[in-house]
């Protein structure tokens, strides 16, 4: 079961085929109190999943419904939008699942904008992602017409969820344009490169009042994990899990590395120390001092003593532990 807490906003219920789902791992972990709020709706999961790629649209649901994900982002060129075939892609997206239609293959923002509108007539939903990608090298988003399109579509009515180069400035106009989110790359599409863009979204990260979605290019569940240590709010994956040996597998490991993630920024990260000094685990002066000043005895090696705390609790060590 997808664990979509406020059922009720712009999101639509997608896939009459319905299924069983799972328990989003976001909820198990007990993150249901930490959900990632677009645009007025909570979602408990974190990782957004796309659907091109997959071998075949069975796949493509298991893997949808093992990621545990709330929002499933589709491109608009790829559904069927009469509606008149049968086994169309959408017939195969989880029952329970918020569909975000996208603008994929847009190369400027008129043609995004009809793509836009032909998907909210055909699925009744006003949320879209939004891709503007002119260049078929890199397919990097060109970011005057993104911002363009933003603008046109918001007064349009439409919730916009834009794909952006990793550019604090333009994450900002986007912003302030009235997108919902914003989606750095973390690298090219499709590319499973992982996070080459990290400096740039932590600059983002440190002034956006709209969640940060990193898209694009996370090739593996340790990528999606920094991008959320690093204080991203959720992550968008797709081609990472579709052309893995096994998808369904995948769609968990990323779940749960996501899941990680959040819980290490939560956690409040360590600051990385000197790059050439060590800094000792454990006290190395005035420790077995103090016990022999206070006639606690002891020889080291012999008893277990109480040494320092780690958060609020005192933890035990045995006497003689090093660094
Ligand atoms: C599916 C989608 O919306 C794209 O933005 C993109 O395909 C995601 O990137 P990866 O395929 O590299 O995960």
């Amino acid at each position: 079961m997808t664990q979509q807490i406020t059922p009720t906003g712009p999101a639509i219920k997608a896939g009459p085929a319905g299924g069983a789902g799972t328990a989003g791992v976001a909820a198990a972990a007990g993150l249901g109190e930490d959900p990632l709020r677009i645009a007025g709706t909570a979602y408990a999961s974190r990782l957004l999943v796309g659907t091109g790629k997959f071998a075949s649209h069975e796949l493509m649901r298991a893997s949808l419904v093992a990621s545990g994900a709330d929002i499933v982002t589709i491109a608009l060129r790829r559904v069927d939008l009469s509606r008149a075939g049968e086994g169309d892609v959408l017939d195969f997206v989880p029952a329970g699942m918020t569909l975000l239609p996208n603008t994929s293959g847009a190369v400027d923002a008129a043609e995004a904008l009809r793509l836009a509108r032909l998907g909210r007539a055909a699925t009744g939903t006003a949320l879209v992602k939004l891709e503007v990608t002119p260049d078929p090298r890199t397919l990097a988003p060109d970011p005057i017409e993104t911002l363009r399109a933003a603008e046109l579509m918001v007064a349009d009515g439409f919730t916009v969820l834009p794909y952006c180069s990793a550019d604090p400035v333009l994450a900002r106009r986007l912003e302030e344009a009235g997108c919902a989110t914003v989606m750095p790359l973390g690298s090219w599409i499709g590319s499973n490169r992982g996070l080459r863009t990290r400096d740039a979204i932590e600059a983002i990260v440190e002034t956006a009042g709209v969640p940060v979605v990193v898209d694009a290019g996370l090739g593996a569940p340790s990528d999606a994990a920094e991008a959320m240590e690093i204080g991203a709010d959720a992550v968008l994956v797709n081609t990472a899990i579709a052309i893995s040996a096994d998808p369904v597998t995948m769609a968990r490991a990323f779940a749960l590395a996501t899941t990680a993630g959040r819980l290490g920024y939560l956690a409040g990260r360590a600051r990385p120390g000197s790059a050439t000094a060590a800094a000792a685990s454990s006290p190395l002066t005035g420790f077995l001092g103090a016990l022999a000043d206070g006639g606690a005895g002891g020889t080291a090696g012999s008893d277990a003593v109480s040494s320092g705390t780690v958060g609020s609790g005192t933890v035990s060590s045995g006497v003689g532990g090093g660094a």
